[in-house]
């Protein structure tokens, strides 16, 4: 069924996560076409009808999907848990890219050599008031997670000094004793004189599929939605399995012999198997000892099932909730 108002799906126009998105869309299958030219920030999904993409920073992103702007984006979960402890309630994580990762930590300048937990931040917030009567100061521009987090560690004697840029530089520049940024590599911190607290690590980031919660969705853009994630999801999983293939003949000897591989998460075929490729090795070890042989082994390209447990709960967190009043969701039945 295709809608009549398409599902809004947002990506990255610019910056770290463009590039990657794109190319994760690609291997998917899908084709970013721009519509209203190449400079426009619209687009649509090649193969995919009823989905309207709209290309917009990583920031507003997660800004659109707490708002209810847009039905589904991809961003870094870090600026999503930016808007507010209760994002839960809001958005939900559909899946995890692997790409765009970045730790978000607290960090301290490497001259303080007795300073290397949150408990140790705490004395030292003690110790900083008592003798010169102001706050520890904490640059950063994750407001919402470095005081949540700093609540959590009980570390209360500190203030916020909002910073958009270069914040690694502030304690250098004299505007603050303690940084909280994201970091990658870690050449930045490096270059800064600045280390990680051993319990520092507040976030391990990456670039979510993420689904708003807040918007009115209809049943036709979660057919969208449910077309988009199965294609998403069998590639993921294609990823994880191989595929063998034996002579019909000794089809016996080979089912037996990959047989507790299949059960660890695979699956028969006709004369062959689909088995996780952590087991690859291993199972065409058992296969030789057998005597099956010739074995060959290719990677399929997808691997579709006719259930997304991630779509269901979603439809099960939408249920009743915000969906607008023409559409109406199937319960996910047991059969
Ligand atoms: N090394 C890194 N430095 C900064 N961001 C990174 C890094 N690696 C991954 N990311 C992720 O990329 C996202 C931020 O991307 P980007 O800076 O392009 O977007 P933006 O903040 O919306 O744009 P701008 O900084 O221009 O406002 C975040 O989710 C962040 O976690
Ligand atoms: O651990 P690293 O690999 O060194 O990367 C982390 C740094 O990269 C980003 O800055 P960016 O260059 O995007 O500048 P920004 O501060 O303007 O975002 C981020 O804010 C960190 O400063
Ligand atoms: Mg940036």
């Amino acid at each position: 069924m295709t809608t009549d108002t398409p599902m809004i799906f947002a990506i990255p126009s610019k910056g770290r996560l463009k590039e990657q998105v794109e190319a994760w869309l690609a291997e998917c299958g899908f084709r970013v076409e721009m519509t209203g030219g190449a400079r426009g920030y619209s687009a649509e999904l090649s193969g995919l009808p009823g989905v309207s993409v709209r290309l917009l920073s990583a920031g507003d992103i997660a800004a659109g999907l707490d708002s209810g702007d847009l039905h589904l984006g991809v961003t870094g979960e870090d600026l999503l848990r930016e808007r507010g402890d209760d994002m839960d309630s809001r958005v939900m994580l559909l899946r995890a890219l692997g790409f765009g990762r970045a730790d978000l930590v607290v960090t301290a300048p490497k001259s303080w050599l007795d300073v290397d937990t949150m408990a140790d931040i705490d004395e030292v917030g003690h110790l900083h008031l008592a003798k010169t009567g102001r706050r520890l100061r904490v640059a950063t521009k994750y407001v919402t997670q470095t005081r949540a987090f700093f609540a959590r560690h009980g570390v209360a004697d500190y203030r916020i000094v909002e910073s958009s840029g270069a914040t690694e530089g502030a304690p250098a520049a004299g505007a603050a004793e303690l940084v909280v940024d994201i970091t990658t590599t870690g050449a930045t911190l490096a270059a800064n004189g600045l280390k990680v607290l051993s319990d520092g690590v507040i976030l391990k980031s990456q670039a979510q599929l993420t689904a708003s919660l807040v918007t009115p969705w209809t049943e036709g853009q979660l057919d969208s939605l449910a077309r988009l994630l199965s294609v998403v999801e069998a590639k993921g999983r294609a990823r994880t399995l191989a595929t063998l293939v034996w002579p019909a003949e000794q089809d016996a000897a080979g089912q037996a012999a990959v047989a507790p591989f299949v059960e660890a998460g695979g699956s028969r075929r006709a004369n062959g198997a689909l088995l996780a490729t952590g087991d690859l090795f291993a199972a065409a070890a058992a296969l030789a000892q057998a005597g099956v042989e010739p074995v060959t082994v290719s990677r399929p390209d997808y691997v579709f099932e006719s259930r997304s447990a991630v779509l269901e709960a979603l439809k099960g967190r939408l249920n009743g909730r915000y969906l607008t009043s023409m559409s109406k969701i199937t319960e996910p039945n047991g059969a």
